[in-house]
């Protein structure tokens, strides 16, 4: 098999004829016109190299592009029929990188399970999935508030037959339990009294619909929106009331936000004076609204108390 190309360090080895690149002359004529630029004090916008190794905000503004992990999940980050990546986040993260002087965001599709580690290792610049914020996470990355709040759902058989409505009834019922790589839904279940192994870990939603569908298990946990949505095609599913996971032994409302590194507090919090404006204006629920977010979901949450304090 043929060697993989590769450029060779400028100078040393090149085999491309000498007029196919920058000379040193030329170079040096390029570095004398940018100073007089300077000098006729003309501003020249600042490209991505300019500021490499910089603050991140400054750099997704050079590159005018920040790349968004989204894991698939209607309503939450999603590409839609016609290949275009929405969803509730997306949306609102297109808003307000704009605002901030980013005119672009692109997606990376991943499963849930790897939108922490995607962005510990640099796949996007932040986790636009609607992720629950909770004290667990806040150890690895660091949130905006949340634009929303949530209860969870289940997706259970037609009629419910064996009358799951919450995790104590999940537990008590012997019921087998599915849900996402990575939800929040796992450390629940636990809480309740179910044994981590016998949960039966799946990629997302539409395989926790098959798995209910097939009768491998009895229930998926998600968002109560996620959960509504995928049942809709379904003629053997369907969706629980919502309900309020208990944590510490009392009922608990999720707050969802964006994720960003632990070390980016400048975009995060340039982030969140945009993202409190559209509260204010009413501008948030807007862009949500489409996605099937109501005021019910609206929230005066801050990342700081889902954190823990
Ligand atoms: C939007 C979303 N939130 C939950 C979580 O953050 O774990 C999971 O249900 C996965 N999807």
């Amino acid at each position: 098999m043929a060697p993989p190309h590769r450029t060779p360090p400028w100078g040393i080895s090149d085999q491309r004829p000498r007029t196919a690149g920058p000379t040193r002359r030329s170079l040096l004529a390029g570095v004398a016109a940018l100073g007089a630029l300077g000098a006729a004090g003309c501003s020249r916008v600042a490209t991505a190299s300019d500021v490499k190794g910089g603050d991140l905000l400054d750099r997704l503004r050079a590159q005018g592009v920040a790349r968004l992990g989204i894991a698939g999940e209607v309503p939450f980050g999603y590409i839609d029929k016609n290949g275009e990546l929405t969803g509730e986040a997306p949306e609102l993260a297109k808003v307000i990188f704009k605002r901030l002087g980013v005119d672009r965001v692109q997606p990376v599709p991943t499963e849930f399970g790897s939108l922490i580690p995607g962005l510990a290792s640099q796949q996007f610049d932040v986790v636009a999935a609607g992720m629950y914020i909770n004290p667990d996470r806040c150890q690895q990355v660091i949130f905006s508030d949340p634009d929303y709040q949530m209860l969870d759902a289940y997706i259970v058989r037609k009629g419910n037959p064996l009358g799951l409505h919450n995790y104590r009834d999940v537990v008590k019922k012997k019921a087998k339990f599915a849900t996402g790589t990575g939800y929040a839904e796992i450390a629940y279940a636990v809480e309740h009294g179910y044994k981590e192994d016998d949960i039966l870990i799946v990629p997302d939603q539409v395989a926790g619909l098959n798995a209910v569908e097939s009768g491998r298990v009895d229930v998926f946990a998600g968002t109560a929106l996620t959960v509504r949505d995928v049942v809709k095609k379904s003629s053997k599913a369907e969706a629980t009331e919502a309900f309020a996971p208990l944590v510490d032994g009392k009922p608990h409302v999720d707050g969802g936000g964006f994720a960003f590194r632990p070390d980016e507090t400048n975009l995060r919090d340039a982030f969140n004076v945009e993202l409190q404006k559209l509260k204010k204006s009413g501008e948030l629920l807007r862009i949500l609204k489409p996605f099937g977010f109501t005021q019910n979901e609206m929230t005066d949450l801050t990342a700081k108390e889902l954190c823990g304090g």
